[in-house]
């Protein structure tokens, strides 16, 4: 089970909302991904808008948990008030901060990311933060009291995969919170990798909105998702520089 502040989900795969081709094949692959947690970027997504088409409308939400994000922010004043617009919606007292600090990589802002989820931490809201594969500001959201951290694959958009697994697990190792590996993830291979380094989840998007089938993309990457976190759960065998004969010698037939 997954816990992030007093919630616990069964499923580890966190899915983005953005760029579907439709509004049916998002739903649909939604259902099949099994996804509990369902991220969107308030300032794209018409909550305060009846007239305008909204993809919210069309889920069974008592069956998900929202998850806003702050997109489009550039400071921790704009970031807390995004989120504090989301939690008067009604939607979901648990935030993602993502305060982007470079308009070409899209990386995000450590100074501005710090400082907006000590403020949410302090308006009492849920904070998982997005940040970069930075090992020590991974450590300092830890030690602030954020409920999940959530380091970057790679760009956000990108489909470049794992690109720092060094950084990603020395965050791992030393989190005392969920470790969500968030953004760049391209295919399922890229999701199994996060989950065999120990992470506790996975966020992803593009790589099932863009997928030339995206149901079945997001099929894939549920499943690639159990079967990365089984193998880290059955821990793997050690890598070695030398050929071990697959049979045991004990009791061979002299020649
Ligand atoms: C939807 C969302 O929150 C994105 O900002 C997230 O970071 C996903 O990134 P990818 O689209 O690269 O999976």
């Amino acid at each position: 089970m997954l816990t992030i502040g007093n919630k616990t989900f069964k499923s580890r795969l966190l899915l983005g909302t953005g760029k579907y081709p439709s509004f049916d094949i998002q739903k649909e692959a939604v259902r099949v991904s099994e996804s509990e947690i369902l991220t969107f970027a308030v300032r794209r997504m018409n909550i305060f808008e009846p007239s305008q088409p909204n993809f919210l409308e069309q889920l069974d939400l008592s069956k998900y948990t929202l998850l806003p994000n702050t997109a489009g922010a550039k400071t921790a004043e704009e970031a807390v008030r995004i989120a504090k617009l989301a939690k008067v919606s009604g939607l979901c007292d648990m935030v993602k901060v993502e305060i982007i600090g470079c308009d070409r990589s899209l990386l995000p802002d450590p100074v501005e990311t710090l400082r907006a989820t000590e403020m949410l931490l302090n308006e009492g809201f849920i904070v998982l933060p997005y940040t970069s594969d930075d090992v020590v500001l991974a450590r300092k959201l830890c030690e602030m009291g954020a409920h999940a951290i959530m380091p970057g694959a790679s760009p956000i958009g990108s489909g470049r995969g794992i690109l720092n697994p060094l950084n990603l697990s020395f965050i791992i190792e030393q989190s005392t919170v969920p470790v969500i590996i968030d953004a760049g993830i391209g295919s399922p291979k890229d999701a199994a990798y996060a989950m065999e380094l120990g992470a506790d989840a996975v966020l992803l998007n593009t790589a099932v909105s863009e997928a030339y089938d995206p149901v079945k993309m997001a099929k894939a990457m549920r499943l690639s998702i159990d079967a990365g976190r089984l193998g880290f759960e059955a821990g793997r065998m050690p890598k070695r520089d030398y050929a071990v004969a697959s049979s045991p010698m004990v009791g061979l037939v002299p020649n």
